[in-house]
């Protein structure tokens, strides 16, 4: 989409500056032209959770690489569709497969959906991840709710903010203290119950990837708060928030994160699908029940 060097200096971290208000206008104005539904929800299916996209009903479906300006899934377990139909009776458009930073992409590139969602007239983004599980009491399969997140990334020139910023998408300061909003939160919590479904409440560190994490930068990402890990999530909720979205996330556990030196256990992507894909008809059916008090 760029070229990457002008006069050495990486534009990487300013490419903000080509998703402009009007650029992104035209991908929503391209999607709202070819759909009759408003919805006021958006979904992201992460890895191995695009099966939520096959629950929605009366779905008209956009392969990525048919939408202008926007970038393609490469990884395995994300379809690379958009979807806009009816979950549950509600209006949704849900991603099957996000952008990852490792991918090449920009975060800037990265979180343009969100931007999209935003000016389609979205009020809610519910993000879903899958993890490494930092908290040592977390089990494989346990479903994080997302209290907060800590992303070393985005302390850097990756942070999708950066660049001239469009005060038509958000503030060029955004607080982000509050970003997953506790109201949801306690609707999401309040489902779970009902549904005698545990549930775990954390925050999630955000590092880039494509590599697992060493075990010392797993025991730095434990000190500094976190309870799961992964390569995706804060990014968006980052831009989604900023763009005055809700937020709701919520983290898969794939996987445990291997926290002693020269252990002989080690993740790997295949286990982190097998475990999404087994997992998944819970957070689907926790999901599907979740929009119907989301469409306000
Ligand atoms: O898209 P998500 O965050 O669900 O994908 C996670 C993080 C990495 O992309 C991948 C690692 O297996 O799964
Ligand atoms: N970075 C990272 N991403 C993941 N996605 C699923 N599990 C993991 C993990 O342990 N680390």
């Amino acid at each position: 989409m760029s070229s990457l060097f002008v006069n050495h200096i990486n534009i990487n971290a300013i490419t903000n500056n080509e998703f402009t208000y009007d650029r992104v206008k035209n991908i929503s104005d391209w999607i709202l032209n070819r759909v009759d539904l408003r919805p006021k929800i958006a979904i992201v299916c992460g890895s191995g959770l695009g099966g939520l996209g096959e629950r929605v009903q009366d779905a008209r479906i956009f392969p990525y690489e048919e939408i202008p300006d926007f970038p393609r899934s490469t990884v395995v377990g994300h379809k690379g569709n958009l979807i806009v139909g009816k979950l549950n009776e509600i209006p949704v458009i849900c991603m099957q497969g996000r952008f990852h930073s490792y991918e090449g992409y920009s975060n800037a590139l990265c979180t343009l959906p969100m931007k999209v969602f935003k000016l389609m007239g979205v009020q809610t983004v519910l993000l879903t991840c899958a993890a490494g599980g930092l908290n040592q009491s977390f089990k494989v399969g346990d479903i994080m709710l997302i209290k907060d997140h800590v992303a070393p990334l985005l302390w850097t020139l990756q942070n999708p903010l950066i660049g001239h910023n469009d005060e038509r998408f958000g503030p060029r300061f955004p607080a982000c203290n509050n970003i997953y909003k506790k109201n949801l939160r306690d609707i999401f919590r309040s489902i779970a119950e009902e549904k005698q479904i545990e549930l775990q409440e954390g925050n999630y560190a955000y590092l880039g990837g494509p590599n697992y994490e060493t075990v010392t930068e797993l025991k730095a990402l434990i000190q500094m708060g976190g309870d799961a890990v992964g390569a995706s999530t804060a990014n968006e909720a980052l831009v989604a928030s900023y763009c005055g979205m809700n937020v709701l996330a919520i983290a898969l556990i794939t996987n445990k994160a291997v926290i002693e030196y020269d252990s002989q256990d080690f993740p790997c992507h295949e286990e982190v699908i097998q475990i999404a894909n087994q997992k998944a008809c819970v957070l689907q059916e926790l999901v599907t029940e979740l929009v119907k008090f989301l469409d306000f």
